[in-house]
């Protein structure tokens, strides 16, 4: 079995220092990433240039050593593969042509057919390979469901999913529709991406938030424990962190309802309440607030420690509890790494 400390870790093991990633650690905040991004011409070129996203993937490995190199793609590259128009509006955010009606969702491509469009991530799996340092473990991604199907109504980002929301009051079976054919080919997206060579997959619900009751049930739970059956099943011992950020009380049996290895903890929750109710049922991830890469100084030291200190009885990933800012320092990074590795 593999030594890796990430693994190791996904496995139920207390290690005497958390092993640490950040989510985004590949992005503006680093001076190299923007330069990389810059020769690629803009952010969807960058994803689909293998040998360059590979690139701004080990830029923090080799800054910070981190633990774990995160796949550089988006979620939002899955629905683009199904057929939907998907750009970029500078210092906006993405745009998308909506699906939201049966004839639009009949339109999508098959699940069997977005590889044409997904090899190039493929590769960039390939490429960092070999070339992590062996110690280093490589997680895959993808976005969960609901989470990818809010900005495919929507068309773009939104503050309360509210599109997603109202589709789902007016018309259930197009909005089901979308799940399913989501949850389908989410499946077939991440098989690819660990025969290429993830060594762990992550699901990103980021909206899961705003699901409540029978809704985070059936949109968020489900979704997310049918993806996972379906990958354990084809990839014995994978290991899968299932993030459905802001779940709140949502958090609590989220890992043995769908199977997840590890559950993501975003800041909204103290990490003193996350290790009594999540961390009881195995590995968690998580939480320093994004802010400390920001604002640095003794606070960032400070809750450093106080979040290594709360999650020190059972299995921990040591991460942010959401993306780093473009604003943030690189030099926070650091000591944040420091913190944790040096006590
Ligand atoms: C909702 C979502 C998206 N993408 C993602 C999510 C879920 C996680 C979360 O809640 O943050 C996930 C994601 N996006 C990106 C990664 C790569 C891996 C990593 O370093 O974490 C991952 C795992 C790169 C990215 N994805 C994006 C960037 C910035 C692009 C740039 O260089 O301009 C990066 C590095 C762009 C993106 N992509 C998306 C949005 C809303 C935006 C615009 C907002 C922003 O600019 O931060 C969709």
């Amino acid at each position: 079995m593999s030594d890796k400390t990430i693994l190791r870790a996904l496995r139920g093991e207390v290690l005497p220092t958390p092993p640490v990633w950040m989510m985004r650690q590949a992005g503006r905040y680093l001076p190299e990433y923007r330069a990389t991004r810059a020769q690629a011409g803009d952010f969807l070129s960058l994803c689909y240039n293998s040998e360059l996203a590979a690139e701004v993937t080990l830029q923090p490995i080799r800054r910070y050593g981190f633990d774990a190199a995160i796949l550089f793609a988006d979620i939002l590259l899955l629905p683009q593969a199904l057929g939907v128009d998907l750009w970029f509006e500078t210092g906006e955010g993405p745009r998308m042509s909506t699906t939201t009606t049966p004839a639009e969702l009949a339109a999508l491509k098959g699940r069997d057919d977005i590889h044409d469009t997904l090899a190039p991530i493929y590769e960039t799996v390939r490429i960092l390979r070999r070339e992590l340092p062996s110690e280093t473990t490589l997680i895959g991604f993808a976005g969960a469901p609901w989470t990818v199907a809010t900005y495919m109504i929507a068309g773009r980002g939104t503050r309360d999913q509210g599109p997603a929301h109202a589709l789902k009051a007016t018309d259930r079976a197009t909005f089901a529709g979308i799940i399913d054919r989501l949850t389908e080919a989410t499946i077939e997206y991440l098989a690819k991406q660990v025969e290429a060579g993830a060594e762990v997959v992550k699901l990103f619900d980021s909206w899961a938030g705003s699901l409540k009751g029978q809704d985070f049930e059936d949109f968020a739970v489900a979704p997310t424990a049918r993806i996972i059956a379906e990958l354990k099943a084809r990839f014995p011992g994978l290991p899968v962190i299932a993030f459905p950020r802001e779940a709140g009380e949502g958090y609590v049996g989220f890992a043995k309802k769908t199977g997840a290895d590890c559950v993501a903890i975003d800041n909204s929750v103290s990490a003193e309440w996350a290790a009594a109710n999540v961390q009881k049922d195995g590995c968690v991830q998580g939480n320093l607030d994004p802010r400390h890469m920001v604002t640095g100084g003794d606070a960032l030291v400070e809750a450093t420690r106080a979040v290594v200190r709360a999650f020190s009885k059972g299995p921990h990933i040591f991460n942010l509890g959401h993306g780093i800012t473009p604003d943030a320092d690189p030099e926070n990074v650091a000591l944040m790494v420091e913190t944790i590795r040096k006590g």
